[in-house]
């Protein structure tokens, strides 16, 4: 079942282009990949999703209910960590966070206690003694107090440090184990790589990829790092499948994709130092799909 069906969305800001034509489903018990860097459309497409912004044409759906026509009733199962959280800096996190509950038909207090005890967060501070990072574990407590079946988090990493980063991550695999539906937006590569499940890379408002993350890393691409007895022409490795291709001096990298013996007989011709075969990162494929293929 599709959690989440996403058909031809654009929108536009006037004249200026938000995002066009995206399509994509994702499903129950997914964690979803949603990557491109600023600018690309991550906040436009899921604020439309979450009827926060209307779309020029195009649809959505959310638990199988259109996104507009059902908002509220589908905001009560959507627990959303927007990219940026403002607050009104007066309150304390404990009323601001109570506040939040109490549009849920819920006792949420204990999920607060434990997920305060989770983000290491003082829930009798006040807002305007917050750091940056300590208003972004307000804002992960606000999304996950009432458990939604639906997680959508717009780049929800910036401003944490790597130590809660993972305490983050692993809160959202176990709401995962436990049923929840998860699509994150990012522009971290490794996040993604490290949590999702699949992937739709967005460029210039459109997206340009969908895979799952296993065929990205594991099947499809090699890494090759060559040293050579004497300098190659570049010419020599104009082979289809061949991409981000670097020579210096002796030395050659370059992602390869297609048939993995056929790329070893070619090798067997040259005369070679040193090779290195290694998985690629997500970065790496990321950009050769920016550079090479739109
Ligand atoms: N309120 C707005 N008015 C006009 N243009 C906008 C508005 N919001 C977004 N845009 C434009 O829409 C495009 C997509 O922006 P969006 O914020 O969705 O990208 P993003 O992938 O989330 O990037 P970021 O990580 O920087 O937020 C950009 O070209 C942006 O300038």
């Amino acid at each position: 079942m599709n959690v989440i069906e996403i058909k031809n969305l654009t929108k536009s800001y006037g004249k200026s282009r938000g995002i066009v034509d995206v399509s994509f489903n994702v499903e129950e018990g997914e964690i979803f990949g949603f990557i491109g860097p600023n600018g690309a459309g991550k906040s436009t497409t899921i604020r439309t999703l979450l009827s926060l912004i209307y779309p020029t044409s195009g649809s959505a759906t959310i638990f199988g209910k259109d996104c507009i026509k059902y908002a509220p009733e589908i905001a009560k199962e959507v627990g959303y960590l927007p990219s940026e959280v403002f607050y009104y800096d007066k309150m304390k996190i404990i009323d601001l966070l109570k506040y939040s509950a109490s549009f849920y038909k819920k006792d949420c207090s204990k999920r607060i206690n434990e997920l305060a005890e989770i983000m290491d967060l003082d829930l009798n501070k006040r807002i305007d003694d917050l750091s940056f990072g300590t208003k972004k574990k307000v804002g992960i407590v606000q999304g996950l107090l009432h458990e939604p079946k639906l997680i959508i988090l717009d780049e929800p990493t910036s401003g944490l440090d790597p130590l809660m980063q993972q305490k983050f991550f692993d809160l959202l695999l176990e709401e995962n184990e436990k049923g929840a539906t998860i699509l994150l937006s990012s522009h971290i590569l490794s996040e993604v790589q490290r949590l999702c499940n699949r992937v739709a890379i967005i460029k210039d408002g459109k997206i340009i990829r969908m895979e799952k993350i296993s065929d990205l890393t594991e099947h499809n691409y090699k890494k090759f790092k060559l040293e050579l007895k004497q300098d190659m022409n570049k010419d020599y490795f104009q082979i289809v499948g061949i991409n981000n291709l670097e020579i210096e001096s002796k030395k050659v990298s370059f992602l390869f994709k297609g048939n993995i013996n056929f790329m070893m007989k070619r090798l067997a011709y040259i005369e070679i130092t040193n090779i290195l075969i290694e998985e690629p990162s997500l970065e790496e494929i990321f950009l050769h799909y920016y550079e090479k293929e739109v």
